[in-house]
């Protein structure tokens, strides 16, 4: 299953459409690396302390993680994380003047990974 992380800032609560984010991200995964429809799986986890440089405030972060089965390109790896960053664009609103900080990273489950179902 592709494994997916998103980590946010909490003033972002409102601001941040996550389902249709989801929804979205995972037609994009299925898209671009041929992952399975129903193995996409997003958690999402909100961060409620951030700090940027030296600002406690005026900051809000979301980064995304997608972790995949080895064997995609990586030029397709950096076609999704691409995607993943315009998906972003479109689903957090900008959240009380604070600088948006959206970022995305495509990467390869270990080879360790196993999986169940039921
Ligand atoms: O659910 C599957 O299709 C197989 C699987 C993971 C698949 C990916 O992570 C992928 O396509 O990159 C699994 O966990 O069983």
């Amino acid at each position: 299953m592709p494994q997916i992380t998103v980590d946010y800032s909490a003033p972002l609560a409102d601001a941040f459409d996550r389902p249709a984010f989801a929804r979205a991200l995972h037609t994009a995964v299925v898209d671009i690396v041929a992952a399975r429809p129903a193995a996409c799986m997003t958690r999402f986890r909100r961060a409620e302390e951030t700090v940027v440089g030296p600002d406690e405030a005026g900051h809000v972060l979301v980064h995304v993680e997608v972790a995949l089965l080895a064997g995609r390109s990586e030029e397709a790896k950096a076609r999704l994380t691409d995607a993943v960053v315009e998906l972003l664009r479109a689903h957090v609103r900008p959240a009380g003047g604070a600088v948006r900080h959206l970022s995305a990273e495509v990467r390869d489950l270990d080879a360790s990974y196993r999986s169940a179902e039921g």
